[in-house]
């Protein structure tokens, strides 16, 4: 007997052992979900276990790649990547998730297996690996992702006016500037004139339509790199990173006409904002709350100057 056909019997013996067990219904329902490839000495598969590959693939003589036809396209490179490396290169273990037909759907699997068994010159000679179903799982991973993504949008988010809040000032606060001492950005903040008295005439019921009107007249004077956020009650901010000085007075100016421009029911209130404008060239030492402080300041110069008006500085 040659070294070729010796080898070749020790396979067939292997695989003949395993058949044994595999032919039992019980140990056949328990290792339903383990997939067992016993390989020749001409890598191919002699015997594999019940498991998700086709029945007709069984028992057969089948080439160790031939599973890999029932992987997703999309997955297949990986897959055959990782395999090839357990079977003809030095890597011990395959541990992949990939999509894998079962029954003619696809289904994400999980499996890990093991060369438990090599010859002598490193040719592949024992597979044992085990399947996992992780469809079910995935979804549910992928619903849980998308509501903690939909939560983390909310919690930054005015649930009334659908802007954004003063925590996604606090938490966005450092990607809102370039801070190189050099490139101009400025932060407004504005306050509606006379509000209690507007909610006293119109109700609070009109003043929350004001309040809407106002930000959805506010946001078209902007850019699309430019923020408008509510600070709380009817106390807003503006952030304008990146811009130059003539552009941020004039988007202020628009923003007073724009409001003054909103149509009301009475002719006892007229809408007008008032405005802190802060600008400047901002390093590292310089950050969004210090141009908020200023800004706040200046805003409380404009309602004491007789509201309705621009009142800006530089930091
Ligand atoms: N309708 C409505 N009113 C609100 C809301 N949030 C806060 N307010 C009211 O807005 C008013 C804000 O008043 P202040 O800013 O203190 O004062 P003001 O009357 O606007 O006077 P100045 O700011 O000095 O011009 C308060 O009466 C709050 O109750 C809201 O979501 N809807």
């Amino acid at each position: 007997m040659n070294e070729e056909k010796s080898l070749k019997d020790l396979a067939e013996s292997k695989a003949k052992a395993l058949q044994v067990l595999f032919d039992d219904p019980g140990i056949a329902a328990a290792m339903s979900r383990v997939h067992v490839f016993v390989v020749d000495h001409g890598e191919e598969i002699v015997h594999v276990s019940p498991s998700l590959v086709p029945q007709e693939w069984e028992r057969s003589r089948k080439d160790a790649q031939k599973w890999l036809e029932l992987v997703h396209p999309d997955d297949l490179d990986r897959v055959r990547y990782k395999w090839q490396k357990v079977v003809y290169g030095n890597a011990d273990v395959f541990e992949e998730v990939f999509r894998f037909q079962v029954n003619g759907e696809y289904r994400w699997i999980s499996h890990i297996g093991t060369m438990v068994y090599r010859y002598y010159d490193g040719r592949p000679s024992l597979y044992i690996g085990a399947d996992r179903d992780v469809t079910e799982e995935r979804l549910l991973q992928q619903l849980l992702e998308e509501e903690r993504a939909k939560l983390a949008q909310q919690i930054v988010l005015d649930d009334f006016l659908n802007i954004p809040n003063r925590r996604y000032l606090d938490s966005e606060q450092f990607r809102f500037f370039i801070n190189d001492g050099e490139t101009h950005n400025a932060v407004m903040v504005f306050d509606i004139d006379d509000f209690k008295q507007l909610n006293t005439i119109l109700t609070h019921k009109g003043g929350d339509e004001v309040l809407q009107m106002v930000v959805e007249r506010v946001q078209k004077c902007l850019g699309a790199s430019d923020i408008l956020a509510r600070y709380g009650g009817d106390e807003f901010v503006v952030v304008i990173p990146g811009s130059n000085s003539g552009r941020v007075h004039d988007i202020a100016a628009n923003m007073l006409d724009v409001v003054a421009g909103i149509p009301l029911s009475t002719d006892d209130y007229k809408v007008s904002i008032s405005i802190g404008l802060c600008e400047g060239h901002p390093d590292l030492d310089i950050g969004f709350w210090d141009y908020f402080g200023e800004a706040d300041k200046l805003l409380f110069e404009a309602k004491k100057q007789g509201k309705a008006k621009v009142i800006s500085g530089t930091l």
